[in-house]
């Protein structure tokens, strides 16, 4: 008879640069070191900006997060409540925000402390994590999800035969940074930085990660427009990475406060910029390769900005924006992934649609999304191709995903296990052999012995009938 099962949970909330995300998981507690078992059971979006955007009234960013804990509180057996370890780790909005004004990101550190300590639950901190801790996380997220952890018996064996890579490289994109993180057998020790060393279920793995702030989405959005405005004659900007018709106004005051502007700073005769779309991606792509300084490496060899990228190496996920935007473009094909060329001609037809009719097609979908697909989606391509020099002939081990089976591709499930100690350096001393096996094996020991007893009754205590028959 199965004992009831003894589940135990924990909360992430991942604090992004455009949202916070609360997320609920859940194991079973009996096989907390196995790979795999834990998953995602809940995740809420809260509500308005992300924590980042409250450094004018630090105070409100705690209380910004309450909706989404009571949904939490909801969804775990009170009983647990006390026992639920809740985390915050908030990304490059707050590196950002840290830059321009340390004490506003303090304090909104400090509010959204107070908001998670008076909570029910465990509370294990909230802090800035680093863009390094960001994509190590990611990579350990989907390799646990994905299985690629922990081989043993036929998998194995199956797996060497498959001369296929072991884990995946981990390839996220934001709002504000971006991170790429594999494992790498031609790792030097040229950059340190850009080196981390795991032992993880018995197994080393040396993994290459760097993550470029100011090169999510939305700050690669703003160093463009920086640049755009150094040759502006008037206050309107023809913009090719936006639909025709599409029109923005952008306010120039707090533009270049920002530190991935920062050093574009110029004095404007206006103070407001009247972007209007030109639906060119060409002329798109050709304005954001500029943003990729490719002119100088001290290393053996570059990504770009002079930082150090070993060559590319096996399949690779990419998630979060890299799937928003892909999905909605349908360019998320799998298990076959679409050709380059294929990519290209569809996010070029898309940007050529007029304003009017993309937005009549998608009226569901949020304006601010849709009205940067077309420039997400050519910033992608360059970021993949210019950037990382991903080519027409690998560019398919790269696989766009949303979720792997219930849980979100993320940083936060990595990060949950790392500090919940889930992940064991050496494989725990499973049983040797899986439940169903034990049953199959000692059924067939019972059937074999009940067999041979037989046999040897038969043979030494013959009954009449058979010794009539051989007399
Ligand atoms: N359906 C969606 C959801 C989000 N976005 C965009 O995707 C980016 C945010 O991606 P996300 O991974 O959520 O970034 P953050 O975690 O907020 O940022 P960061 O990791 O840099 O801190 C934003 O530009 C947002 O506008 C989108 O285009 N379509
Ligand atoms: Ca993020």
């Amino acid at each position: 008879q199965p004992l009831p099962k003894n589940i135990k949970y924990g909360i992430v909330l991942d604090a992004g640069s455009s949202h916070t995300n609360l997320y609920v998981y859940e194991w079973p507690a009996e096989k907390e070191n196995d790979t795999g078992v834990v998953r995602q059971v809940e995740v809420c979006k809260v509500e308005g900006p992300g924590i980042s955007g409250y450094s004018h009234a630090t105070e409100k960013a705690g209380p910004s997060l309450a909706q989404c804990l009571q949904q939490a509180e909801d969804v775990i057996p009170s009983a647990q409540h006390k026992e639920t370890p809740v985390y915050l780790g908030a990304t490059a909005g707050m590196r950002l925000l840290r830059l321009q004004n340390n004490s506003a990101a303090e304090n909104v550190l400090s509010s959204v402390g107070n908001t998670l300590r008076s909570a029910p639950f465990s509370f294990q901190g909230a802090r800035i994590i680093t863009g390094q801790e960001e994509g190590a996380y990611g990579w350990i997220t989907i390799n646990y999800l994905l299985g690629n952890f922990k081989q043993s018996g036929w998998k194995k064996l199956l797996h060497s035969l498959k001369s296929s890579s072991e884990t995946s490289g981990a390839l996220d994109l934001g709002g504000a940074s971006t991170q790429i993180t594999f494992v790498s057998k031609d790792l030097t020790s040229e950059s340190p930085d850009n080196q981390l060393y795991f032992r993880l279920y018995g197994k080393d793995y040396q993994v290459y990660t760097h993550s470029f702030l100011c090169y999510g989405k939305d700050q690669a959005l703003q160093q463009k427009l920086a640049r755009d405005l150094q040759t502006v004659e008037n206050s309107s900007l023809p913009d090719p990475c936006f639909h025709k018709g599409y029109e923005r106004t952008i306010n120039i005051s707090d533009f270049f406060k920002n530190p991935c502007t920062s050093d574009k700073k110029k004095q404007l005769p206006f103070s407001q910029l009247y972007i209007k779309g030109e639906g060119d991606y060409q002329k798109c792509r050709e304005s954001i390769q500029k943003l990729f300084n490719k002119s100088n490496c001290p290393y053996s060899s570059c990504s770009f900005n002079g930082i150090y990228l070993p060559p590319l190496q096996g399949d690779f996920g990419a998630f979060s924006a890299f799937y928003f935007v892909m999905n909605f473009l349908n360019l998320t094909s799998e298990p076959n992934p679409l050709a380059l060329n294929k990519v290209i001609s569809t996010i070029e037809s898309f940007c050529a649609r007029p304003w009017q009719e993309v937005k009549a097609a998608y009226h569901h979908i949020k304006e601010k999304y849709l009205s940067e697909y077309c420039f997400s989606g050519a910033y992608i391509l360059s970021l993949l191709e210019n950037g990382y020099e991903f080519t027409e002939d690998n560019w398919q081990m790269i696989h766009f995903l949303g979720k792997i089976g219930s849980s979100d591709a993320g940083w936060t499930l990595g990060y949950m296990l790392n500090l919940t100690n889930m992940i064991p350096a050496e494989e725990p001393a499973g049983p040797p052999l899986s439940h169903g096996s034990y049953v199959g094996l000692m059924v067939l020991c019972s059937l074999v012995l009940v067999s041979v007893l037989l046999f040897a009754w038969l043979l030494f205590h013959k009954p009449k009938c058979l010794q009539k028959g051989i007399v």
